[in-house]
């Protein structure tokens, strides 16, 4: 059990964590830290925070753990204003999408208080922001990643490791290079490829005239260009590098569709989506 928790970034992803916690049982006392005024009051009215404190000091104090749910971009500066006021034996986790970035901040900030921060990442979410969009049940059934550093005291990992295991998730550990890697594909590119499809599409048209006559495939596609462009411009800026490799690569194949369209080239065509099915419905369908 933990007796006070401190969540600092009360939107999606913090608000769901808090809430998880609080219907299993897992926690006493949830205080939040939110530098939106409106958001602060609709956690406080939603009772996914206990008390919302403005001064990050008072926030922490008697915290056992601390979980750090603002954007990417964010994520320095609080690790540098928290640092001075971090006492031995709280933990602190983060659920940022990019762990390179992160775990880089926290090793510049936190000085011999970093064998408690132990880097974390659900892989739940949606496309909706703040706390009105947060739910109890979001990381049932999902994965979190932990890339715990060699620096952590086990205790710490375990901690982090408990307390997702109390909000419904399953929780894997791998190295934080392996992350950013796969997660470029499976996440940053598909997100980056569907702002821009929309973007597009709403460049050379009305979107109110052409969406009408989208089926479900493009709502299905599309969907994630719906999330926050804050938080999807820090992702990318994050993780730059392995996502440029990516796009560089992905490009290549796009080049190779067209010259496959341009000569009329159905075999090939046919040989890329029969792979690209193959691949897919060996992992859902399995
Ligand atoms: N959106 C998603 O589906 C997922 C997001 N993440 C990660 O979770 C983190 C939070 O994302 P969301 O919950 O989606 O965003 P969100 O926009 O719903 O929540 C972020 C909250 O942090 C607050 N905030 C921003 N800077 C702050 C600061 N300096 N001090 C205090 N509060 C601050 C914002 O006002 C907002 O309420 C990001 O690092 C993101 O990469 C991880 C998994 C899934
Ligand atoms: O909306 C969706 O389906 C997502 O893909 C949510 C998501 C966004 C960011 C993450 O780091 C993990 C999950």
């Amino acid at each position: 059990m933990i007796q006070r928790l401190c969540v600092l970034g009360v939107g999606l992803i913090g608000g769901s964590l808090a809430l998880a916690l609080k219907r299993s049982g897992a926690v006493s006392e949830v205080i939040g830290y939110e530098k939106d005024p409106l958001y602060r009051a609709k956690a406080l009215s939603l009772g996914i925070i206990d008390r919302a404190e403005v001064c990050l000091a008072e926030a922490l104090r008697g915290a056992e753990v601390v979980v750090l749910a603002v954007p990417l971009g964010g994520m320095e500066g609080l690790f540098q204003q928290m640092a001075p006021h971090l006492k031995p034996e709280m933990v602190v986790t983060d659920v940022g999408s990019v762990k390179g970035s992160v775990v880089t901040a926290a090793r510049a900030e936190l000085g011999t208080r970093i064998v408690d921060f132990v880097p974390g990442h659900p892989i739940a979410g949606t496309e909706k922001s703040g706390p009105e969009a947060a739910f109890s049940d979001l990381f049932c059934l999902h994965k979190v990643i932990l890339t715990p550093l060699p620096e952590n005291r086990p205790g710490a990992v375990e901690t982090v490791r408990r307390m997702w295991h109390q909000a419904g998730a399953e929780v894997v550990e791998i190295s934080s290079a392996y992350h950013d890697q796969v997660l470029a594909g499976v996440s940053h590119l598909p997100h980056v490829l569907a702002f821009v499809l929309v973007d597009l599409l709403a460049k050379v048209g009305e979107p109110q005239d052409t969406l009408q006559f989208a089926a479900g495939g493009f709502r299905d596609f599309s969907r994630i260009a719906s999330s926050d462009p804050t938080v999807w411009r820090d992702i990318c800026l994050a993780n730059r590098e392995p996502l440029l490799a990516l796009l560089d690569h992905f490009e290549a194949e796009l080049h190779t569709v067209g010259e496959a369209l341009r000569h009329g080239d159905g075999g090939k065509l046919a040989e890329i989506f029969a792979r690209a099915k193959a691949a897919r419905d060996t992992h859902y369908n399995a």
